[in-house]
């Protein structure tokens, strides 16, 4: 199988590299692999091989990935923030063939309609779009086929296991609060409503990630024999010959090497990788480039500049659920994990995020945000009628243990559309050399961002407590609320109807507490991009909508870095959605398959 960990000394040219291989660009190799398999492709990758990797394949292991001594993700860690409480963010990001698709949550959504509009670019509007985000996917269950695939590679189901008592619940609840059920809420359209989770999850119980789906059978098939990867080699930088990508250096083993690509170069290393590998390439910012002494190539302000991500909280509660109904047991060490893998569990094709919602805020909610939010808004939100202030998932599990025990489930929520940006930038020319990176949680003016986490931190709060399935809160994993606050925690030892609840009050002392709280816990659900954008040049653009990189001939960008705009979603479909429009343009450019 022509896949490495040292690439044979007899390969010094291709036609095609592609520099990372994760979601997207396994996506890429494989569709320009399929439209001429005499075309040669090197895919480049930093991370370990992925093929048939338990903590991979078996989706309630996926949290495996985020432990601190993981070889499957990098972590990307901020300068500390006054905006958050003087700690750093942390965002680690997959490094591993598949890349995020293949050590993620598993969670299925997608963006709205007006998302992909707001992008602007020829080509790249939601009616243009919608043939690739049903191109990757065979979509399991109630769906209207006009806006879901049926026969792409990524099969989309509920996967083996629910606990349809919780999901009951939380829809009912939900319901009663004004978001009514809806079979679909990846519609590109349906906003307000809530939805039993769909999963990156096969039906018989499989991870569904690019690596699996896409590149390891056109590996293995002997229908691709010009097909290769090299996987823990680490791109420094492309290589040019003139104005024209030429092919790229990486470093493998201790050893540095360059191949060369006679055809195409893509960048692919998603939104924290690309921008490091295009400046040592000398193409970025000026100043950015001068301090770092790399010589300029291209001027491209844009370069790093602009990341974002959407700013999550996750709030746990105790619950009356018991140990097979949550993952709490993966955390806690009980689950006698050899034992369920064997035997073929039905909990082990599950990913524990068993409902989801896009929530808007309704008049009364918007008068209590305030006339800054007001204004925003209205200038944002009010005329979009798609568009949600945030989303919000049900977890059967708790993020960490708690001394008094018990099976927990949290309520995430994160902002749809954040204002605060940030920046990934390099601090010198070598592939080790410290990362200048600023995830800007929170820096954005007049607070919006800070004021939609308050918001959807009261909403899920409602959501929470009025489940049949909670029993309280913990004092240490919420607002310090004053000994008198009407809003201090709340435990019950037997449900409680939701009809007889009054929602919460808070006064400005509360709203100051949960603010802090917020600033001092606010993570990212993983959702980087924007780090290469798709726009004119002059407006900090860094590729164009052919996904060339401005001022260089032979070179693009296929990942979540080009994004120009957010997406109200899990960000996963975004990047299979640019992986198939991008193989398409350059199976049309290249003349594949003609
Ligand atoms: C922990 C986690 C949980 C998530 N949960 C969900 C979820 O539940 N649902 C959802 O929809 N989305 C989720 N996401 C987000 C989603 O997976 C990503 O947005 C998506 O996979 C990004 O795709 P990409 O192609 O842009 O980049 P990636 O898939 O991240 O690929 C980039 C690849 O480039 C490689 N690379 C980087 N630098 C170099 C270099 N110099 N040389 C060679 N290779 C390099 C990396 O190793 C990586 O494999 C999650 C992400 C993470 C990390």
């Amino acid at each position: 199988m022509p896949l490495y960990t040292e690439l044979p000394a007899d390969i010094e040219s291709v036609d095609v590299i592609i520099a990372g291989g994760g979601t997207a660009a396994c996506v890429v190799a494989s569709r320009l692999s399929d439209a001429d398999p005499s075309l040669s492709i090197l895919v480049v990758e930093a991370g370990p091989n992925s093929y048939q990797d338990p903590t991979i394949t078996v989706p309630f292991l996926f949290f495996s990935h985020l432990m601190p001594t993981s070889k499957t993700m990098t972590f990307h860690v901020g300068q500390p923030s006054p905006f958050l409480g003087d700690r750093p963010a942390i965002v680690p990001t997959a490094k591993v063939l598949g890349g995020g698709s293949a050590v993620n949550f598993l969670m299925y959504s997608r963006g709205q309609r007006s998302d992909f509009d707001s992008w602007a670019m020829p080509g790249w509007s939601a009616d243009e779009l919608l043939p690739y985000m049903k191109k990757f996917e065979t979509y399991h269950g109630k769906c209207d086929t006009a806006v879901h695939g049926t026969d792409g590679p990524i099969h989309i189901s509920e996967g083996t296991f629910s606990v349809p008592r919780a999901t009951d619940t939380f829809v009912h609840v939900s319901e009663k609060m004004g978001w009514k059920e809806q079979p679909d809420i990846s519609d590109l359209k349906t906003v307000n409503a809530v939805q039993r989770a769909k999963r990156y999850i096969s039906p018989q119980g499989q991870r569904q990630d690019a690596s699996h789906a896409y590149l390891h059978p056109r590996l293995m098939d002997g229908k691709h024999p010009n097909l290769h990867v090299v996987v823990e080699s680490k791109v420094v930088s492309v290589t040019f010959d003139g104005d024209r990508a030429s092919g790229v250096t990486f470093v493998s083993g201790g050893t540095t090497r360059t191949i060369k690509a006679s055809k195409q170069v893509v960048v692919s290393c998603g939104a924290c990788g690309t921008p490091p590998v295009l400046e040592r390439s000398g193409i970025g910012a000026k100043d950015v480039l001068e301090r770092a002494n790399v010589p300029v190539l291209v001027d491209l302000p844009g370069v790093g500049d602009g990341y974002e991500d959407h700013h999550t909280m996750t709030y746990q509660y105790k619950s009356d659920l018991a140990a097979e109904e949550t993952l709490d047991g993966i955390i806690t060490g009980t689950f006698d994990i050899p034992g369920m893998l064997q035997r073929g569990d039905k909990i082990t094709g599950w990913n524990c995020l068993e409902g989801t919602g896009k929530l808007r805020p309704d008049d009364k909610d918007l008068g209590h945000l305030g006339p800054q939010f007001q204004e925003v808004w209205d200038r944002d939100f009010k005329n979009q009628a798609d568009r949600p202030l945030t989303l919000m998932v049900l977890i059967m599990g708790g993020e960490e243990p708690v001394p008094e025990g018990g099976q927990h489930f949290s309520m995430s929520v994160f902002t749809a559309y954040p204002y605060s940006r940030g920046h990934m930038h390099i601090t010198g020319p070598g592939v080790d050399d410290p990362l200048d990176f600023d995830a800007g949680l929170f820096n954005d003016d007049n607070s919006i961002d800070l004021l939609t986490c308050r918001w959807a931190y009261k909403k899920q709060r409602e959501v929470a407590r009025r489940l049949n399935i909670f029993r309280g809160e913990f004092k240490d994993k919420m607002p310090a609320y004053s000994a008198n606050s009407k809003a201090k925690a709340e435990e019950y030892n037997k449900a409680v109807s939701s009809d007889t609840l009054a929602d919460h009050e808070y006064t400005a002392e509360d709203d100051a507490a949960i603010d802090e709280f917020i600033k001092k816990r606010v993570s990212t659900p993983w959702h980087s991009l924007g780090t290469a954008k798709m726009a004119p040049r002059e407006a900090k653009g860094v590729v164009d909508e052919t996904l060339s990189v401005y001022g260089i001939k032979g070179l693009k960008i296929a990942d979540l870095s080009i994004c120009p705009k957010n997406v109200a979603a899990h960000t996963n479909a975004t990047a299979f959605m640019v992986g198939e429009k991008a193989a398409d343009i350059l199976i049309k450019e290249l003349g594949l398959g003609a």
